[in-house]
């Protein structure tokens, strides 16, 4: 019996594809014959064609419940009652569980499912129907000033949400039109303003078994309150690490979805908040305020399904978020969420009017970009704010890709230039700490930026393969002279026996180094060649084995293993 989806748009079309390729055969319930998901997926037989009907209307989902052994939903805003109703009657399974998709429906009451738990939420309150000053002042004590007001429910791509910024009454009025004349009608409410660092997610995946999987957390950038751009993986300069704010971020949701019932992926929206948490008051009994004080992480939302932060799955991971949900749900294994390339960014096309030539204009320039991937979801119209289809870039290092999207980026126009270069030239990080360690390294490897990762990393692999324990540390472009210097320094008082120093634009950098270490230095000077960073592992291994301390695992003269094979 073929699997049910709920909800025919650029969701169900994504899940369409690995459908086809496991073989999974679909029935798609959305209205009209030709949704983006319907376009891509032929309903498989007996069936001529896929339900014609709302997603919303009980009728049409007791009669996909009959033709399906499963259901699932690509939308949130269904009919859960209906969907617990099939169940119960024992017509087919629904997953994630039609309680779930109840509890997230309405964002007030998933916010307080989740602190009752202890789980981090920005503080928020609920809003009155008719809110009078007075309720407005007592938010503004409860919560500070500017406030996020919400609508509860039906709110998503940035319908739903209005900033109030004061209690001026024209402030107050014009945040209640917006949300009052949108889909979720009169229920609101209101949180405190989150002054993140950044906006973080967390792909996370649970079978029916029971297994869990997440995917390395992304940072995700919104324009007007929808997602315009994410990078994979995260990264986090200053005290605290990547890895670090990576493994915490995975905690936090999964201890999140594990308060949730049923199988599926999960998406799950996170503040990475300053040092300090909120600035604004707390609310009292808050959650927040058990908080480690430093890049403290909490949730902004859940969605019950695949999500936009995970669309650069399909393309730089070992299974695609999409993969992964079918597998969750029809009782299959999990597959890998590791990534399979070393960076890649995703890149939303958002109708600017009802003209697509804009749309087709951007596209046109990711065709010109190598590792770019077109995804048109086929949508009848565009509109202003529409999700018309995203562009996936992936690279072998973050630079590449900050490099590979501006073109892209350059060819959208609602996008400011200064947006643009922010996002198109790589982060400037404040402290060396980016990069992989071994805890007791004997060899540095030092670059300028990840863009010359390609050429060190072959001699990292060899450094592997002969089991030397190294470091290898990314300094970035700003400032990079004196942060190598720094770093070469340090790195003589703790102990390491050499340094492989490479620097992409600055040929002089590794002679700088060498001129101001005792240590010996490898210099790696010209960008591009992966034999230059295979030649410094040559010059490493020439060295007196005594060179390394007795504990270093290598006990024979290393030259006369490795140069015959390198020299191959
Ligand atoms: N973008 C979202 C969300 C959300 O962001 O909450 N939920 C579902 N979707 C996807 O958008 C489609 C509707 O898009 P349109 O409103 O542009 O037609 C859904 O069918 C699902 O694939």
């Amino acid at each position: 019996m073929p699997l049910g989806i709920l909800g025919g748009g650029q969701l169900g079309r994504m899940l369409a594809h690995p459908a086809a390729l496991m073989g999974i055969p679909l029935l798609i319930l959305d209205s009209g014959p030709n949704t983006p998901a319907k376009q891509v997926s032929l309903p498989p037989a007996p069936h001529t064609q896929h339900p014609d009907g709302a997603f919303t209307s009980a009728q049409h989902i007791r009669e996909l419940a009959q033709k399906a052994d499963v259901l699932t939903v690509e939308i949130e805003h269904v009919d859960a009652d209906v969907l617990a109703q099939v169940e119960a009657d024992g017509l087919c399974t629904v997953q994630p569980a039609p309680g779930t998709i109840k509890l997230i429906q309405d964002k007030y009451l998933q916010k307080r499912h989740l602190q009752d738990r202890g789980i981090a939420v920005a503080p928020f309150a609920a809003v009155p129907e008719q809110p009078t000053m007075d309720h407005w002042k007592t938010l503004e004590r409860e919560l500070g000033m500017p406030l996020m007001v919400k609508s509860r429910t039906m709110a998503y791509d940035g319908k739903g949400n209005s900033p109030l910024k004061s209690l001026d009454a024209g402030d107050i009025q014009q945040t209640m039109t917006t949300l009052l004349g949108s889909a979720g009608g009169n229920k609101l409410y209101a949180e405190a303003w989150a002054p993140f660092v950044k906006e973080v997610a967390v792909m996370v995946v649970r079978n029916v078994a029971g297994q869990v999987k997440s995917y390395d957390a992304v940072e995700t950038i919104h324009k007007d309150s929808i997602l315009r751009v994410c990078f994979a993986p995260l990264r986090v300069a200053g005290g605290h690490g990547m890895s670090e704010v990576n493994k915490r971020a995975k905690e936090l949701a999964e201890r999140a979805v594990a308060t949730l019932d049923g199988a599926g992926i999960f998406g799950v929206e996170m503040f990475l908040m300053p040092d300090g948490t909120l600035d604004s008051p707390r609310l009292p009994n808050s959650h927040t305020d058990t908080l480690p004080a430093t890049g403290s992480l909490m949730i902004n939302e859940i969605a019950p399904r695949p999500h936009n932060s995970g669309h650069h799955t399909i393309e730089a991971c070992e299974t695609s978020q999409f993969e992964n949900h079918l597998r969750a749900i029809l009782s299959l294994p999990l597959g890998s969420t590791s990534l399979r390339v070393p960076s890649a960014a995703m890149l939303n096309l958002i109708g600017t009017s009802e003209s697509m030539q804009p749309i087709e204009d951007a596209c046109n320039a990711a065709y010109g970009v190598p590792g770019a991937t077109v995804h048109l979801y086929g949508k009848a119209e565009c509109r202003k704010g529409r999700k018309m289809g995203h562009v996936t870039v992936t690279g072998s290092s973050d630079a590449q890709v900050r490099e590979r999207i501006g073109p892209i980026l350059r060819a959208m126009p609602d996008l400011a230039a200064s947006f643009i270069d922010a996002l198109s030239t790589p982060p400037q990080t404040t402290a060396t700490t980016t990069g992989h360690s071994h805890p007791q390294p004997l060899v540095g490897i030092i670059m300028g930026s990840d863009s010359d990762l390609p050429t060190l990393l072959p001699a990292a692999r060899i450094l592997d393969a002969f089991k030397i324990p190294y470091e290898l540390t990314i300094c970035s472009a700003h400032r990079t002279p004196a942060r190598m210097v720094t770093y070469a320094k340090e790195a003589a008082g703790r102990g390491l026996r050499c340094i492989i120093a490479g620097a992409g634009g600055a040929a002089h950098l590794p002679g700088m180094v060498a001129s101001e270490t005792t240590l010996p230095v490898v210099g790696v000077p010209v960008k591009g060649s992966v034999l230059d960073g295979v030649d410094s592992l040559y010059s490493i291994v020439q060295m007196p084995v005594s060179t390394f301390s007795s504990s270093c695992p290598l006990r024979q003269p290393v030259a006369d293993i490795l140069c015959p094979r390198v020299r191959v």
